[in-house]
């Protein structure tokens, strides 16, 4: 599980506009130019909006550049998914969530076969045996990042990377700083920049940077008093919501909820999950008891997004369990931060709650995230039939209480 602990971590404007940059041009297939601060630049790709046009456009681009970097496009893969695919060998890596990659040594590999490598709901077009030669090393800091990239703009976490010999080739030979050269390449050629460090500071600058935008009453059944003020991340990711029901005391703990987004469960009323259930409850537990805050955080999918919990349901009636499918797909079992949660009680005047939860995890990350949760409240709801066995998942795997 990716956490992150509050620390003050300002971030750019500028720094988080490359990123959103980057992440709107990976979703419609172009690539983006990735740097380090030392000089080194890969160009980067999604492997799921790829097709056979861009890639050749990827190999054409790392052609004009020259030098002694092995500028070799290759397919990055996180370990998880390479070891669902069937490298053995990728398992290690997973502990330290290291990244597997493939060289694209030649045009043999077509962007189809990539994709089915990507996107395990895809028929498998490609034979590891066949492929295993190809195993290579790839550039850490760019790989990580491109990597991230993928994760943050909710596509399969899957991406084609090629090193171009600039800035650290090119700068060694003139006196221009060797990001600048980076950038002025990047500018000439029609690409985005964005440097490393910019997309590994994103995650958790956009989660404390919330700015409170709206706020309405809105009566709610079982909850008559009820305003919902919303959060926008200065990302300007899609905002976060806080429910407030009644009118909580911030000197007394507060029964709080954080929950997690899912339009198939709270919206369509999928019997698949218990999240409308639970939604609906602690809504009509908070009425009942005169107050509380529900936060409705915008984190579909354990945080992996809506389309790719399609696909997550997809590998489950193929017989993975909600935590093997994520995985297959070359996510974390559970991809959340709880650190926007903490800041909306923070800029809303809490710091103690009791929270309504049976999951550990959420109890731990809001404490670490300096929230004091002085009591767990169980939430549970009965099985409705359909959702047994995702029950059963969540406490076999996340340790959920019972
Ligand atoms: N990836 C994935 N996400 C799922 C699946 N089923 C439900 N979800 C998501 O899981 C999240 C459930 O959130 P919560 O109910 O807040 O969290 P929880 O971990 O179950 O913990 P508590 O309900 O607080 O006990 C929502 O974002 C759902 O969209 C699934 O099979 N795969
Ligand atoms: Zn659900």
């Amino acid at each position: 599980m990716s956490e992150l602990v509050a620390e003050n971590v300002p971030i750019a404007a500028s720094a988080l506009q490359s990123v959103d940059r980057a992440i709107a041009d990976l979703r419609r297939g172009a690539c983006v130019l990735v740097y380090t601060g030392d000089g080194f630049a890969a160009l980067v790709q999604s492997a799921e909006t790829l097709c056979d046009a861009t890639l050749s456009q990827l190999r054409s681009l790392t052609a004009e550049s020259s030098g002694s970097i092995d500028t070799t496009p290759r397919l990055l893969l996180t370990a998880r998914r390479a070891a669902a695919v069937g490298f053995d060998e990728a398992r290690s890596l997973i502990p330290v969530s290291g990244v597997f990659a493939l060289s694209l040594d030649s045009d043999a590999i077509e962007a189809s076969t990539i994709q089915s490598l990507a996107d395990p709901t895809d028929e498998p077009g490609y034979d590891v045996e066949v492929l295993r030669p190809r195993v290579t090393p790839a550039p850490a800091a760019l790989s990580e990042s491109a990597i991230d990239l993928t994760k943050l703009a909710r596509l399969l976490p899957a991406a084609i990377i090629a090193q171009v010999a600039i800035g650290a080739g090119a700068a060694a030979n003139s006196q221009t700083l060797p990001v600048k050269v980076i950038r002025d390449w990047a500018g000439r050629h029609d690409l985005l920049s964005v440097s490393t460090e910019d997309i590994a500071d994103y995650r958790l600058g956009a989660a404390k940077a919330l700015t409170k935008v709206a706020a309405a009453k809105i009566p709610l059944d079982h909850a008559e008093n009820t305003r919902v003020v919303a959060f926008r991340p200065n990302d300007g990711g899609i905002e976060h919501l806080a429910l407030i029901i009644g009118e909580p005391d911030p000197s007394a703990p507060v029964l709080a909820r954080m929950h997690s987004e899912c339009f198939t469960g709270d919206l369509l009323g999928s019997l698949r999950c218990d999240c409308g259930d639970q939604l609906r409850g602690a809504i009509r537990t908070m009425g009942e008891v005169g107050s509380g805050i529900l936060l409705y955080l915008s984190q579909e999918g354990r945080g992996i997004g809506l389309i790719n919990k399609l696909r997550a349901y997809e590998l489950q009636d193929r017989g993975a369990d909600t935590a093997e499918a994520n995985e297959q797909l070359g996510f974390d079992a559970d991809e959340r931060i709880y650190l926007p949660a903490a800041e909306m009680l923070r800029q809303l005047g809490f710091k103690r709650v009791r929270l309504l939860t049976n999951n550990p995890q959420k109890v731990s990350a809001l404490a670490r995230c300096g929230i004091s949760v002085e009591e767990r409240v169980a939430h549970h709801f009965p099985s409705n039939g359909h959702n047994q066995f995702y029950l059963e998942t969540k406490a076999a795997r996340f340790g959920h209480y019972l």
